[in-house]
């Protein structure tokens, strides 16, 4: 068997697949300590609702194309995948039978560092995107909450070495976020493989 036990979250109006270990413990740690220290890692000022401040969190854009990503009022430019991205591109791609073009990762430096309510719906991802968000290093707590019933969230804790697969309406009907924590925790690193055409 190629996965541990994929994890449906069966919420409604969505597809949400957990993959706890998609990476052993050693190709996680490998993965996480290069890519911490070869990836040129920027903090953008975004613009949510009229406000400007610095993101929680750094970030990096990667994809076999030239095509830009916009959200919360940045543009990214693309740089080509390394050769670690490519290699984790290459596997996901593999297990999933999925393409990717693009992968957006983010590090969370500290408890302190976050990313707040959203879907990942810019039109340039499509109708119902694919995304494939792969986590490294410290867990950190994932939450999900439904757009209109506000009966519907919940929450998991992303694992070293996890992927997480959002399809389906899932952008659509639900907002997701990495909230903040007083916890001290070390750094974690998230690759989201999406599809921009
Ligand atoms: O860090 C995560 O697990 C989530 C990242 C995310 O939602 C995004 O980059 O759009
Ligand atoms: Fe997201």
């Amino acid at each position: 068997m190629l996965f541990k036990t994929p994890i449906n979250l069966n919420l409604d109006n969505a597809e949400v697949v957990y993959y706890p270990n998609f990476f052993n413990e050693n190709e996680a740690q490998n993965y996480f300590e290069s890519l911490l220290h070869k990836i040129k890692w920027q903090q953008d000022d975004i613009t949510v609702f009229g406000k400007t401040y610095p993101q929680p969190r750094l970030t990096a854009f990667f994809s076999n194309n030239i095509e830009t990503y916009k959200y919360s009022n940045i543009i990214m430019h693309p740089i080509p995948f390394n050769a670690e991205l490519d290699a984790i591109k290459k596997k996901i791609e593999s297990g999933l039978h999925i393409e990717f073009t693009s992968c957006l990762a983010n590090l969370y430096r500290t408890g302190q560092d976050s990313n707040g309510w959203h879907a990942d719906d810019e039109k340039e991802l499509g109708e119902n995107p694919i995304i494939a968000s792969v986590s490294f290093g410290a867990s950190r707590v994932f939450q999900l909450k439904h757009k209109h019933d506000k009966a519907l969230k919940t929450k998991l804790l992303l694992e070293d070495g996890s992927l997480l697969l959002m399809s389906g309406e899932t952008q659509k009907n639900w907002l997701h976020q990495i909230p903040k924590t007083k916890k001290i925790i070390g750094k974690r690193i998230n690759l989201t493989f999406r599809i921009i055409a």
